[in-house]
């Protein structure tokens, strides 16, 4: 190894997973990997191993070794040998091209390091990197090489115990009964204000030659021919070309009907111009235009995230009050609070669920709400609710994501294999084959979390995830956010799990009313409210006056140190970001959904699956049409269709009346409750980019396809003893006919179902609607009592489905000769106590006029559905 630097011990070395910096003085082995009880290095590449690479000084020079199952590469290739560090090296983990990169720079001496032995001399091995890269005993490394971001200054932490300011005048909560005398008041350390700085836009990765210097276009995607190639599973394979304009005229990029989008400058763009200075945004890849060449950046999660001032207001009632607050990029912030105190409001202001009335919410500087469009993919959120179909396994839970979440071109190997890596990183494989019913809560929260993972989210946000588990299970998914924050994701969760709070970076207490009463971390909670527990602490919030809270925490020390200072930092950084829309002459993406086929085919087999797996309610669904035909074969007498059978034909109308109505139960009853019972799964698929037409037909047709064939069995055995109808009013055969309108009417109610389901809160008020809706349904038929003579009851029996079934299947069986209803022209007056409904006669008009009537009115309900779900596009302020 002639090659080898002449070094001398100790060395320093920088490692820059994400972005972050360490340093290491060579006096013991370095081990990098998965696990954060075996390594000093924690990344969040799940191809690597729990334990995968370990650094160490031999003969003077820094050694790389792999240890790994999936392996560590420089410039491509694997090391099959310990390989000795010639200067700056970039090695990837796991995979050659996209596996997570550590640039390690041997040589970079850290200043004034204490020498080996001494207390602080190196990191503690165990703790959490970004811990350890924040530790007063570590500072930062001055000498920076070439070509690399210099890392984000130490954050602060507060010693309390040793004040370095005399006591600060906010003492409120130590003035309140009960509260603990503290002789060290709470004095958080002094923060120098920070420097506005220019936002960043992710890890500088490297530069492309633009059409300028070679071609006339440059086509980008996730396939390896093209000319950028971006790794990157919301990347579609072909999704954009970079055009250089006829006579050198500046650039135009144009989306290539991409499964998520192409955005220039936060708007999302089927064309459109590229001006100096813009930032292309294509996945988790940002390319800005600079001197002819294209800069690119990745956002791989190590982002910072800040509220800015955000009010939520319901009426005159205020549920968010002015809330702030900054996170850097990988902190763990634990929104604590009494119930009802705004904790489930502010998630979904700081998700772009239900925006904030007032204040803005800044994703690595750049207003969420105004680049929702392009950022909402960067942004996992997993509601209280369980985003999860139960019967589903977990395996076919996290694949139907993958593929309503990755671009229809994806391969079905890159899926599997990203929902593999997900479920082993969330340790979920050993129950991959399991439902998601048979689940500890536990598990199902990390099945939901394991979803919102598949697209690598730069920030999770999490609502309640430890509700209802057991302290067990509480602390696991408090050290699994922990763990997830680790690999450089910021994590924001509300919890109640005050045993695991140790485990966060941040604390924000919101008191009634939506108020902070304290931001900052963990150890200085409990003083700043001069309590022993934190049960106190919610007893306190509690009792307060109104307005108490929030003018404690306004103006402390805290609020200047953790809230003010930083966040002033980032709101430079924003206003340096120009303004988000973009001055460009675009023409927006022409469908903001291009593949909505590939959604209705994935929810369609969804739904289908989870109706194969439901196997007792399948059955009872199977079960219900039979059964209710065996019944009418039971109580109905025979031949009541029979016009040869005048005496029985008497009972016609209720033949007819059993036979709708049963359709209809069937058809509502499938739907009723269909869309209501997955709210919450919609809800943010929706926010993802669901088509919701895609998913309201893929209701309708699973739903019609099983209530047409329970009509088929309905009308099999309600008819087969009753000697008719003969001749319908359009085809010879009466009874297929008869099967046609009964099946429509059939369909027409699990529309009204549909439709009930989308507006109704929960399901069981669905299912409470249902009887009145046949109670009604059945009175406006008008088989049993003549509405069709009152004015009002006539019209409102028009919006019926039963009245226009029943009036389709009257025309079919030639009412008027079963019933004696007398509309037919040869019989002018009806007999008497006879209605006369010219809906009813025997004429191919008359019976397609009903028809028609049935079909606008399913029409109608699937559009009152799908309005009712749509999407809410970008946020819209209320
Ligand atoms: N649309 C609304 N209109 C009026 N008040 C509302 C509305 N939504 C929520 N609220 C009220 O706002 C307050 C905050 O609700 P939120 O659900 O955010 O509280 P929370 O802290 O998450 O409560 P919990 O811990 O019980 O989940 C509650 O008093 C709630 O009743």
């Amino acid at each position: 190894m002639s090659q080898q630097p002449e070094q001398t011990a100790p060395l320093t070395l920088q490692i820059l997973p994400d972005g972050s910096e360490r340093v290491f003085d060579g006096s013991r082995r370095v081990v990098i990997g998965r696990d954060s009880n075996q390594v000093d290095v924690i990344v969040s590449e799940p191809r690597a191993s729990r334990v995968h690479a370990a650094l160490y000084v031999s003969g003077g020079a820094w050694i790389l070794e792999d240890v790994s199952s999936q392996g560590t590469f420089v410039q491509n290739t694997r090391l099959t040998q310990p390989m000795t560090l010639p200067g700056p090296v970039v090695v990837r983990l796991g995979h050659p091209v996209d596996g997570q990169e550590l640039r390690l720079v041997p040589g970079a001496r850290r200043p004034n390091l204490p020498p080996p032995g001494q207390p602080g001399h190196q990191a503690q091995p165990g703790q959490p990197a970004q811990h350890q890269a924040a530790a007063p005993q570590q500072p930062a490394v001055q000498q920076t090489p070439p070509g690399f971001q210099p890392s984000p200054p130490p954050r602060p932490v507060a010693q309390p115990g040793h004040p370095q300011q005399p006591p600060a005048p906010h003492q409120q909560w130590a003035q309140q009964p009960g509260a603990i005398p503290h002789q060290t008041p709470y004095v958080p350390q002094h923060v120098p204000a920070q420097q506005p700085q220019q936002p960043r836009l992710g890890e500088y990765t490297g530069v492309y030659q633009t059409a300028a210097n070679a071609s006339t276009k440059l086509r980008i995607g996730r396939d390896a021919t093209n000319d950028i190639v971006l790794h990157d599973l919301q990347v579609s394979r072909f999704h954009a070309e970079l055009h250089l304009r006829p006579g050198g005229r500046g650039f135009e990029i144009v989306d290539l009907r991409s499964h998520n989008g192409t955005f220039v400058d936060g708007n999302r763009v089927g064309r459109s111009e590229v001006r100096e200075g813009a930032v292309i945004a294509i996945g988790r890849h940002l390319l800005r235009l600079r001197n002819g060449q294209l800069e690119e950046f990745v956002d791989t999660g190590s982002v910072t995230f800040s509220a800015a001032n955000l009010s939520v207001l319901a009426g005159p009632k205020v549920l968010l009050d002015d809330v702030s607050f900054a996170l850097e990029g990988g902190d763990f912030l634990a929104v604590l609070g009494p119930t009802g105190a705004g904790k489930s409001t502010l998630m979904k202001a700081l998700t772009g669920n239900r925006p904030a009335d007032r204040g803005a919410v800044l994703y690595n500087g750049r207003d969420l709400y105004a680049n929702y469009a392009e950022l909402r993919n960067r942004v996992g959120y997993v509601p209280q609710d369980d985003i999860l179909h139960p019967q589903l396994k977990v395996r076919d839970a996290l694949r139907y994501a993958a593929r309503l979440r990755f671009p229809p071109d994806t391969a079905a190997a890159e899926r599997e294999h990203r929902v593999e890596e997900v479920m082993a990183e969330l340790g979920l494989t050993e129950r991959a084959e399991l439902a998601v019913e048979k689940l500890s809560g536990g598990q199902r929260k990390r099945t939901s979390v394991a979803i919102e993972l598949l697209t690598r989210p730069s920030l999770l946000i999490l609502d309640e995830p430890t509700s209802g588990l057991d302290p067990g299970y509480e602390k696991s998914v408090m050290d699994l956010l922990r763990r997830l924050a680790d690999g450089g994701r910021t994590v924001i969760t509300v919890t109640h799990s005050i045993q695991s709070l140790d485990r966060c970076d941040r604390i924000l207490f919101l008191a009634p009313g939506g108020q902070t009463a304290f931001f900052g971390p963990p150890p200085e909670t409990l003083q700043f409210f001069s309590r022993g527990t934190y049960a106190e602490v919610f007893q306190d919030l509690d009792r307060a006056a109104p307005g108490f809270a929030k003018n404690a925490f306004a103006g402390s020390p805290a609020d200047h140190q953790y809230v003010r200072a930083p966040l002033g930092a980032q709101l430079s950084k924003a206003n340096g970001a120009g303004p988000a829309v973009a001055q460009q002459a675009a023409t927006p993406a022409a469908n903001a959904n291009p593949h909505w086929a590939h959604q209705l085919s994935t929810l369609f087999r969804r739904f289908s699956s989870v109706v194969i797996a439901d196997r007792r309610n399948t059955l009872m669904l199977f079960m219900q049409a039979p059964i209710l035909g065996l019944l009418m074969l039971a109580v109905l007498g025979s031949n009541d269709l029979s016009t040869t059978d005048p005496v029985a034909a008497k009972k016609a109308g209720s033949v007819l009346l059993a036979l709708v109505l049963g359709a209809t139960y069937l058809g509502a009853s499938n739907s009723i409750r269909e869309i209501v019972k997955e709210r919450p799964i919609l809800t943010r698929e929706r926010a993802i980019g669901l088509s919701p037409s895609a998913y309201v037909l893929s209701k309708v047709l699973l739903l019609g396809l099983l209530t047409i064939a329970q009509a088929a069995v309905l009308v099999f055995l309600g008819i087969v003893r009753q000697g008719g109808p003969g001749h319908g009013s359009v085809l010879s055969s009466g009874q297929f006919e008869l099967f046609l309108g009964v099946a429509l009417a059939g369909l027409a109610a699990m529309a009204l179902g549909l439709l009930i389901s989308a507006f109704v809160s929960n399901a069981d008020k669905a299912l409470t609607i249902l009887p009145v809706i046949l109670f009604a349904e059945f009175l406006f038929t008008g088989s049993a009592f003549p509405v069709n003579k009152t004015p009002g009851l006539a019209q409102a029996s028009y919006l019926a489905t039963a009245k226009w079934g029943y009036s389709a299947a009257a025309s079919t069986a030639d009412a008027d000769v079963l019933l004696g209803t007398g509309c037919n022209d040869t019989m002018p007056e009806p007999l008497p106590g006879a209605k006369c409904d010219a809906t009813q006669a025997h004429k191919a008009g008359v019976w397609w006029g009903d028809m028609t009537a049935l079909s606008a009115l399913t029409v109608v309900c699937i559009a009152g559905a799908w309005l009712a779900i749509r999407p809410v596009g970008q946020p819209k302020r209320k």
